[in-house]
C-alpha cells in the first residue's frame, strides 16, 4: 500500500519488528524506536489512555471506525509544518526531512506488548498510535559513510536547554521559568534538589556561564541532559554519575579516567556548543539569521533596572552555532506571554479558536509570499503586534489581528522545549577515509585527538493555539511555590 500525501511525499508502509529495533526513548507527545541498520529514528505519536467509559468508546468510535482521514490530517499537518517552516527556520544543517511512513495497527498492537517492561512507568499514561510515523536520522549515530575514518565509540549527548531567553514583556520575575519550574518539581516530590542548571547561562554567550551550566546539567541531569554510547542511553537522571566518567573515558580512549578527563570533556562540550556548523548550507532555504536582534536591542533599554537572580544578560552566540539556531527562534516572539495571552483571550472570545487551524494558514502564506522568507513573515507579524502594543490602547487595536499574530508565541515555544543532539567519534591516526567527512564537521581537540561531529535539533513538531492558556496558568503555579518555598 503506497499512498500520497497532500506535501506529495510517498507514505511507505514500515515494518519495524522485521527488522532490527531498539526502543530509544519517548517525552510527553511520541515514542521513538530506533533502526540502527538504517541509522534511523521511528517517531510514533502516542495517545492519551481513555479512563472513564466515555472516553474509552469515543476512542473505540475514533480508532477503529473514523480513524483514518482524521488522524491522518493529524500527522500530515504536524508534517507540513515541520518541512515548511521548522526546517527553513533552523537550518539543513540541523535538522533533516522527515519522511511519513505508515505502521499497522496489528504492528503496533504487537509492538505495544513488547515495550510494556521498557517503557518508564511515568510515561505509561498514553498508548502509541497506528497509522502515521515519521522516519527521520538517528543523531545518536553518525554517517555510514564516514565510518572508515573513525575508531572507538560513537557518543551522543542530548540536551533539552529550555527557554534561554526571556522576553522584555514577560521579566516581572527574579527567576527564569526554567528555575522557577524547579519549585514545583520540588513541592510535587518530582526532584529531591534544585538543579543549578539555568538555560539563560547556557545560552548566554559567556563561557564560564556555559561551563557551569553543563556541569549543573551533568550533576543533577533530570529530563535535560542523557548521554548515549552507540545509540544505548548510558547516562541519564537514573544513571550512576560513574557512567560519565567510563564513557568520557572510553571516547577519550584513555587507560585512566580523572576528574580533571571530565572537565576536558565539558571544555570540548562547550566549544562544540558554540562552533559554528553550516556544511549543508545549501538546504538552508533563504530565510536571514540575523532579524531579530536588531528588535530586541531596542526593547532592552526599557528594562534594562530589572533586579534578577537568574543573570538575564547575555552576549551574541556566534552564528549558525548550535544554540545560536535554537536562541534565534526563541527571541522570535518579542510581544511575551502577557500580551499573547491577551491577544488568545480576546480572539477566542470573538470565535472559539481552533487548535490548529493555524498552520493551514501559516503555511498557505509562506507559500503565497515566496521567496520572502518564513522568518522575515513572521517578523513582520510580531513587530506590527509590538507596534500595536507599544500604542497603548488596550484591546481595540486586537480587532485588526488574527491567530497568524500568535504564530511567532507557538515558534518560540516550540524552541523553549526542542532537543538537541551533539555526536562524536574519533577520526583514527592514520585518516584513511577523512576525505568522505566533510571539513567543518572534523573538530581537533589537541592531545584527546581530532573528532568528526555531527549536530541535530530536534522535537519541532507543532504546539497547540491552547499552550498559551496552559503556559499563563503554568506560569502562576510556578510564581506560586516559588514564593511558597523561598518566603
Ligand atoms: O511547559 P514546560 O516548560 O514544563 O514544558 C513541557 C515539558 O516539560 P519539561 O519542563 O521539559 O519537563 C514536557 O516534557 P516532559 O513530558 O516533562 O518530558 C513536554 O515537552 C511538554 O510539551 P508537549 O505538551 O508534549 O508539547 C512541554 O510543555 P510545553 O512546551 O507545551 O509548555
Ligand atoms: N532524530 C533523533 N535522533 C536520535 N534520537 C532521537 C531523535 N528524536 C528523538 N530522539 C530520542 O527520543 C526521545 C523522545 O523524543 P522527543 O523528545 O522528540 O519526544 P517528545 O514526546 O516529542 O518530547 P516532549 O516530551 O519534549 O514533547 C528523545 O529524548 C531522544 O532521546
Amino acid at each position: 500500500m503506497y499512498l500520497k500525501s497532500n506535501l506529495n511525499q510517498t507514505v511507505v508502509p514500515l515494518s519495524i519488528l522485521n527488522q532490527e529495533w531498539t526502543y530509544r526513548g519517548e517525552g510527553n507527545a511520541n515514542l521513538v524506536l530506533s533502526l540502527p541498520n538504517l541509522r534511523k529514528i521511528v517517531k510514533i505519536r502516542k495517545t492519551e489512555k481513555p479512563v472513564t467509559l466515555v472516553q474509552f468508546l469515543t476512542e473505540w468510535l475514533f480508532r477503529y471506525v473514523l480513524w483514518t482521514d482524521k488522524i491522518d490530517a493529524y500527522s500530515e499537518r504536524d508534517l507540513m509544518f515541520y518541512s515548511d517552516l521548522m526546517v527553513h527556520l533552523i537550518g539543513g544543517s540541523f535538522v533533516s526531512p522527515a519522511v511519513p511512513v505508515i505502521i499497522t495497527k496489528k504492528e503496533i498492537y504487537d509492538l505495544s506488548i513488547i515495550l510494556k517492561s521498557e517503557r518508564p512507568e511515568c510515561r505509561k499514561n498514553k498508548n502509541i498510535q497506528f497509522g502515521r510515523a515519521s522516519l527521520l536520522p538517528d543523531y545518536a549515530f553518525l554517517p555510514k559513510e564516514w565510518d572508515s575514518a573513525l575508531t572507538g565509540p560513537t557518543l551522543a549527548i542530548e540536551i533539552k536547554p529550555k527557554q534561554g531567553w526571556v522576553p522584555f514583556y514577560d521579566r516581572q520575575c527574579e527567576k527564569c521559568p526554567f528555575c522557577l519550574n524547579q519549585y514545583v518539581k520540588l513541592k510535587n516530590g518530582s526532584i529531591k534538589n534544585i538543579s543549578g542548571y539555568c538555560p539563560l547561562d547556557l545560552f548566554s554567550g559567556s563561557k564560564t556561564r556555559m561551563i557551569n551550566a553543563l556541569h549543573c546539567l551533568l550533576n543533577n541531569p533530570q529530563n535535560n541532559f542523557r548521554a548515549f554510547k552507540d545509540g544505548i542511553c548510558v547516562y541519564d537522571e537514573c544513571s550512576p554519575f560513574e557512567n560519565m566518567y567510563k564513557v568520557v573515558k572510553e571516547i577519550f580512549q584513555q587507560n585512566q579516567t580523572t576528574k580533571n578527563s571530565l572537565d576536558v570533556f565539558i571544555n570540548m562540550l562547550c566549544e562544540l556548543l558554540l562552533k559554528p556548523h553550516c556544511y549543508n548550507q545549501k538546504d538552508f532555504g533563504n530565510c536571514d539569521i540575523t532579524i531579530n536582534n536588531v528588535e530586541h536591542s531596542l526593547l532592552i533599554k526599557e528594562d534594562s533596572k530589572i533586579s534578577t537572580k537568574c543573570d538575564f544578560t547575555h552576549h551574541d552566540l556566534p552564528s549558525f552555532c548550535v544554540l545560536e539556531r535554537i536562541l534565534a527562534l526563541q527571541m522570535i516572539d518579542l510581544a511575551g506571554l502577557k500580551n499573547n495571552f491577551l491577544l488568545y483571550k480576546y480572539l477566542n472570545s470573538k470565535r472559539t479558536l481552533d487548535n490548529w487551524e493555524y498552520i493551514d494558514k501559516i503555511c498557505k502564506l509562506i507559500s503565497t509570499n515566496k521567496p520572502k522568507c518564513p522568518k522575515r513573515i513572521l517578523m513582520d507579524y510580531e513587530r506590527k503586534f509590538v507596534e500595536m502594543i507599544g500604542k497603548g490602547d488596550g484591546e481595540c487595536y486586537f480587532d485588526e489581528m488574527d491567530e497568524i499574530y500568535l504564530v511567532p508565541y507557538i515558534v518560540a515555544s516550540i524552541a523553549n522545549d526542542c532537543s538537541l543532539m551533539v555526536t562524536m567519534r574519533k577520526v583514527k591516526k592514520e585518516r584513511q577515509g577523512i576525505e568522505n567527512i566533510p571539513e567543518d564537521c572534523i573538530f581537533d581537540f589537541g592531545d584527546n585527538g581530532q573528532f568528526a561531529v555531527n549536530f541535530g535539533i530536534f522535537d519541532l513538531y507543532p504546539k497547540p493555539l491552547s499552550v498559551i492558556q496552559k503556559h499563563k496558568t503554568r506560569n502562576e503555579r510556578r510564581q506560586s511555590a516559588y514564593r511558597q518555598i523561598t518566603s
